[in-house]
């Protein structure tokens, strides 16, 4: 994606946490899962919130980083991958196992995670079209030309009057 997006979604702590509690609700349909590998490090939050409402106490984590600067996404790194003893788990390709990240955008990320685990639920918070396919269950789609801004990203800051010419 090339900076500035024309369209702005940010997302308060209490929204996001509203969110990731209706993943869990949507998600408790879909289980029982033995496991949450949650791809970090945006998947961590909503992995946390998952995991307190569906009880799953087994988190692994998927180590990938791919928007190296802000906004742009440069050549997708594994850092870390999936623990064996995870990875062997039900059929030994993701059954019973729930993926987690907090947003499918292009879909290169949720892809090369799919591959370590092509038959694993894969859920996000967030979706953009382009990722969609990728993903089992979301809760928000917004569109492709929306940055999505996380609570964690965010500080307080002056707005300046929408008369003024503030970008939206
Ligand atoms: O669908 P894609 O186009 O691959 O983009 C989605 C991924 O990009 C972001 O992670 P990022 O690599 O920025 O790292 P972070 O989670 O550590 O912030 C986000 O958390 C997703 O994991
Ligand atoms: O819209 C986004 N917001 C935050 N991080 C992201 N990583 C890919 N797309 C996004
Ligand atoms: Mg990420």
């Amino acid at each position: 994606m090339t900076p500035p997006t024309p369209k702005a979604f940010p997302v308060s702590w209490d929204q996001f946490h509203r969110d990731a509690r209706a993943l869990a609700w949507r998600l408790a349909e879909s289980g029982p899962f033995e496991a949450i590998v949650c791809i970090t490090r945006g998947g961590l939050v909503p992995a946390a919130i998952v995991a307190r409402e569906l009880e799953i106490r087994m988190i692994e984590s998927v180590c990938i980083a791919s928007y190296h600067d802000y906004k742009s996404q440069g050549g997708l790194q594994v850092l870390k991958e999936i623990a064996p003893a995870v990875k062997a788990l039900g059929d030994g390709r993701g059954k019973g196992v729930l993926v987690i990240d907090d947003l499918v955008d292009t879909g290169k990320t949720a892809k090369v995670v799919r591959e370590m685990l092509p038959n694993a639920h894969f859920a996000t918070v967030y979706a953009k079209p382009a990722g969609r396919p990728l993903v089992d269950t979301f809760i928000t789609e917004v569109s492709q030309d929306t940055w999505i801004y996380f609570p964690w990203d965010l500080g307080y800051a002056f707005q300046p009057p929408i008369r003024d010419g503030a970008a939206g």
